[in-house]
């Protein structure tokens, strides 16, 4: 079962830069945010929680990531919306009989949790993300 909105998702070019406007904008201070990279993605991630769901900051780390073809063809904007389940597996299976499967195998991302991608070819054109806590 889908729980929440995990995460909503926004490429970013400078991340220190957009922590900054982003915690202005949200009515807190940059040392509220959780920034990590995520070497496997290729990006450094900052988190803004808002209420029962976060922000997520991404920034290239180098040019051969997701996000760094993003930003290159498309520029600066909303990215992902990650959706929170219990379980990984068996929400991809029962998307899989829906005819919606991920692009890739589920792997570790941001605060070690496991996620998974969809074609944004299948979702109207947005890019979803499940994400599991272990
Ligand atoms: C921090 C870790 C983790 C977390 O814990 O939350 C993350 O969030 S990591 C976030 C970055 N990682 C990913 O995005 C992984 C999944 N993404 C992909 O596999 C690819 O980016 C993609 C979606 C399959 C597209 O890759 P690719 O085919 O290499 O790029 P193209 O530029 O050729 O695009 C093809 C097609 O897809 C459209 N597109 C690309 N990105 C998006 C997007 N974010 N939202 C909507 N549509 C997107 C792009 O416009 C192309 O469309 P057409 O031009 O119509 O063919
Ligand atoms: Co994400």
């Amino acid at each position: 079962m889908i729980k929440s909105i995990d995460h909503i998702a926004i490429a970013v070019s400078d991340l220190d830069k957009a922590v900054e406007r982003y915690t202005a904008l949200i009515g807190t201070t940059p040392d509220a945010a959780r920034i990590e990279e995520v070497p496997s993605e290729h990006v450094r991630v900052a988190f803004l929680s808002i209420g029962g769901t976060k922000i997520e900051l991404l920034e290239p780390l180098n040019s051969d990531g997701p996000i760094a073809r993003f930003l290159e063809k498309k520029g600066e904007g909303l990215h992902h919306i990650a959706l929170e389940t219990e379980d990984l597996e068996e929400e991809t299976r029962r998307t899989a009989g829906e005819g919606i499967i991920p692009i890739s195998e589920p792997s570790t991302g941001a605060n070690n949790k496991k996620v998974v991608f969809f074609n944004p070819k299948d979702t109207n054109r947005v890019l979803i993300e499940f994400v599991q806590k272990l």
